[in-house]
């Protein structure tokens, strides 16, 4: 495809970019009409919102446009399963340039279309819009299978706190890239594109999971969300935290404690869920802390028994924001 979006036009580019997409049984009317149809088997639907914003939460030169489609999807389906839905649908509202070369929003459609296959959602709708600044604005939608949605505010003193996925690697290699590196590759690629357990979301629900989130801010800022949320503290036992030896060597050549990206990294898109004590987890979930009985008047997240006094995750009006 040459020229630019301006070229293209709003529907010649709407046109594009639905002829790439594939469907799925649920979807009973995709793209093209005022609005999708979308099967809801369980007569709830799950719906959630993430934006991402160029050079905010993406680099065109770190990131190919089928990255950040991988990645935009990525982070919507996994706030999904975090309830313990399995991602039935997404929607895609997109601000670009008109001088944007056309290939960039076609390849991050691709992007999107192929993670939400991961997944098991189709794309079923969007908008686009002509601005200044690239935006990705996704909507998503899950279904609970009769199951009962997995909140924040289920944890309870004496539960588990359990975790499956990366943990550190995306922060890891967006250091790496600040630094105008592009190696270790491994983590690089983990920035570029996180691997969500998706299938973790539903089966801790069937599991008896008591509280859950995905880690896109850090695991001490998201648990700090359960934290308070369900009124507990929630201490994490730093022995039981992996932290890989490559990530060590990374830390050691640009001066941060590994550990540190593993505790506040975001990104991953992990799950983290509480259970009760007497649940049979798979080898997959790490056991990594506790819920305990607050010991203050607001809820928290300790290390090792010790608070954590430290940012405990990304902050969109942080200081390294
Ligand atoms: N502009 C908004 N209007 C309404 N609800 C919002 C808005 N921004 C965030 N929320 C809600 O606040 C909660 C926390 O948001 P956020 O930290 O972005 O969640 P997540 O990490 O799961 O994406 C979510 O339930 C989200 O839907
Ligand atoms: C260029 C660039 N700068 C900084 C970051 C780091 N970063 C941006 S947003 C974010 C947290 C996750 O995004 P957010 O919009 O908070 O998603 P949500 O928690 O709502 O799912 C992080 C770690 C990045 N990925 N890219
Ligand atoms: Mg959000
Ligand atoms: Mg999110
Ligand atoms: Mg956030």
């Amino acid at each position: 495809m040459k020229g630019t979006v301006g070229e293209l036009g709003e529907f010649g580019l709407i046109r594009e970019l639905t002829s790439r997409l594939t469907s799925t049984p649920a979807v009973k009317i995709g793209p093209g009409d005022d609005a999708a149809v979308v099967a809801a088997p369980d007569r709830r639907v799950v719906a959630t919102t993430d934006i991402l914003l160029e050079n905010r939460h993406f680099r065109r030169d770190w990131s190919t446009a089928y990255d950040v489609g991988r990645k935009s999807a990525a982070q919507n389906l996994a706030d999904v399963a975090a309830m313990g839905a399995v991602p039935t649908a997404v929607l895609v509202a997109l601000v670009v340039p008109a001088d944007l070369p056309a290939t960039w929003p076609l390849e991050l459609m691709d992007g999107i279309r192929d993670e939400c296959q991961v997944a098991g959602a189709a794309v079923v709708g969007g908008d686009v819009v002509r601005g200044d600044t690239i935006t990705v604005a996704i909507t998503a939608l899950g279904d609970l299978r009769s199951r009962a949605a997995v909140t924040r505010s289920g944890a309870r003193p004496g539960n588990l706190v359990a975790v499956t996925g990366w943990l550190g690697w995306s922060a890891a290699g967006f250091a790496v890239l600040s630094r105008g590196f592009r190696s270790p590759r491994a983590f690089v690629e983990a920035h570029r594109r996180p691997e969500p357990p998706y299938h973790a979301g539903p089966a801790a629900a069937e599991l008896g999971a008591t509280a859950m989130t995905d880690v896109s801010d850090g695991l001490v800022a998201d648990l700090g969300h359960i934290a308070a949320a369900s009124g507990a503290d929630i201490d994490l036992r730093s022995a039981d935290i992996d932290v890989p030896a490559q990530m060590s060597d990374i830390g050691q050549a640009v001066g941060v404690d590994p550990l540190h990206w593993v505790l506040t990294g975001g990104e991953d898109h992990a799950i983290v869920a509480t259970f009760p004590r007497d649940v049979k987890l798979p080898a997959r979930w790490r056991i990594i802390g506790e819920v305990r009985t607050p010991a203050g008047r607001i809820p928290q997240v300790t290390v090792d028994g010790a608070p954590w006094d430290k940012a405990g995750g990304w902050d969109h009006f942080g200081d390294d924001a």
